[in-house]
């Protein structure tokens, strides 16, 4: 699903990744970490198109990563950021914000497979009527993950899915994704549970500093 080989990203002075290989197949979970600062992010942002990097080659479901092909790839996509979204109104638009773009109007999910994912993930749907502000970081984690969910995309890179929520929900969260059949998952996570039920792991190490 993801090839990387030889990626090279550099800031300014500072080397970011630095020759990074690695592999994903179909269907893999893949855990990334490393210590702040060690460019997990950027990877994610380099999957999605946001940063080009020096040097390196990506494919990314059969599609080398370029400008030319950047949409065909982001179609196969969902991202959870690190940041989400604050200046939304009410849970349900955190929620459906996906679905707004007029090329994902098509994926709209019913009310059914709304249902069926927050029952997994432990939330109530008369949540989705409240405020985004009155909600809590775990259940707002949740809605976001739920969205990238249900936009039944084969790839999902996720920015630290699980970093605010309690060990019970945690567990519901990670027993959903990691028995998405059919779907691979790059995620980052400083997570034990996490990286030790991925199959396998990408440790990026404190970059080289030139
Ligand atoms: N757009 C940018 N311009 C300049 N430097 C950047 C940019 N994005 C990231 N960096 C630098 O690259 C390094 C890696 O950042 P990154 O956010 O990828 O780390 P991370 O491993 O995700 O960290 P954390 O676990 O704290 O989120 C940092 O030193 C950061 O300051």
């Amino acid at each position: 699903m993801i090839h990387a080989k030889d990626v090279v990203v550099r800031f300014d002075q500072e080397t970011v990744l630095d020759n990074l290989s690695f592999k994903v197949g179909q269907s893999d979970k893949v855990a990334v970490k490393g210590p702040s600062g060690s460019g997990k992010s950027t990877l994610l942002h380099v999957l999605m198109g946001f940063v080009i990097p020096e040097s390196g080659e990506i494919i990314i479901a059969g599609h080398p990563l370029s400008q030319e092909h950047i949409q065909k790839i982001r179609s196969q996509i969902a991202w959870l950021p690190q940041e989400l979204p604050l200046l939304l109104d009410r849970v349900r638009d955190l929620l459906l914000m996906p679905f707004s773009f007029a090329r994902n109007k098509h994926l709209l999910p019913s009310d059914r497979e709304v249902a069926e994912v927050f029952e997994a993930f432990r939330l109530e749907t008369t949540l989705l009527n409240k405020p985004l502000q009155e909600i809590s970081g775990g259940q707002k984690q949740r809605v976001a993950l739920a969205s990238c969910v249900l936009m039944k995309r084969p790839l999902l890179l996720l920015d630290e899915p699980t970093s605010a929520l309690d060990a019970v929900t945690k567990q519901c969260v990670m027993d959903y994704l990691f028995n998405l059949r059919e779907v691979t998952i790059l995620a980052l996570s400083h997570d034990q549970e996490w990286i030790a039920r991925s199959d396998g792991v990408i440790s990026l190490g404190n970059a080289s500093h030139h």
